[in-house]
């Protein structure tokens, strides 16, 4: 299964992720596959979505203090439903999907999470800090949400600007 990173402004971003109804090999393939293409592009979120696989399906490796991000540090998510939310924490959060691109970014500081694991059992997870940034940022892509999305309608413009300049200078160093 070969796997790329799509990116914005490509609409597959937008499209809304169905429920994983069967937990089967393909599942587990899936999930095999986003692995390494988080770990190579020095990722700690990553939504089926954005390898165009419109599956209600996430995993994320937040790094220890000194950046390893060993494998058991690995969270599968599959049909994840926050169930709790509190607080507000503001973050700078940068996406696979918008390369080089870093904006703040305010969301809940305390969540729980309902969610099932790649067998199908459900877990529950209680998360703060910059596991419950990316628990929300990576469930905003199963609805079709970037985090550019949530900019104000200047900063969005301003995005807008220097992202078309950055495809532009890339195009061209090609
Ligand atoms: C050049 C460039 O785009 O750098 C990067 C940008 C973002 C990322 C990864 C972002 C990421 O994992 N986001 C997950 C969601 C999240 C955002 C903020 C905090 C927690 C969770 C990695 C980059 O490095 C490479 C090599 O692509
Ligand atoms: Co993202």
């Amino acid at each position: 299964m070969n796997l790329s990173i799509v990116e914005y402004p490509d609409k597959i971003l937008k499209q809304i992720s169905e429920k994983v109804e069967k937990f089967d090999k393909e599942l587990h393939d899936l999930l095999d596959a986003m692995y390494p293409i988080m770990v190579k592009t020095n990722g700690i979120g990553l939504a089926a979505i954005q390898v165009a696989r419109p599956k209600q399906v996430l995993i994320l490796n937040i790094p220890e203090e000194d950046g390893e991000q060993p494998i058991e540090n690995l969270i599968e998510m599959v049909n994840p439903i926050i169930v709790k939310k509190d607080g507000e924490i503001v973050y700078q959060e940068g996406c696979l999907s918008v390369p080089s691109f870093y904006e703040d970014i305010i969301r809940f500081e305390n969540i729980t999470v309902n969610y099932q694991d790649r067998d199908a059992n459900t877990k529950t997870l209680e998360a703060n800090g910059l596991l419950s940034v990316a628990i929300q940022h990576e469930i905003d892509h199963l609805k079709g949400i970037l985090f550019i999305d949530k900019l104000s309608y200047a900063r969005r413009k301003k995005f807008e600007k220097e992202y078309k300049r950055m495809q532009k200078e890339k195009k061209s160093s090609k």
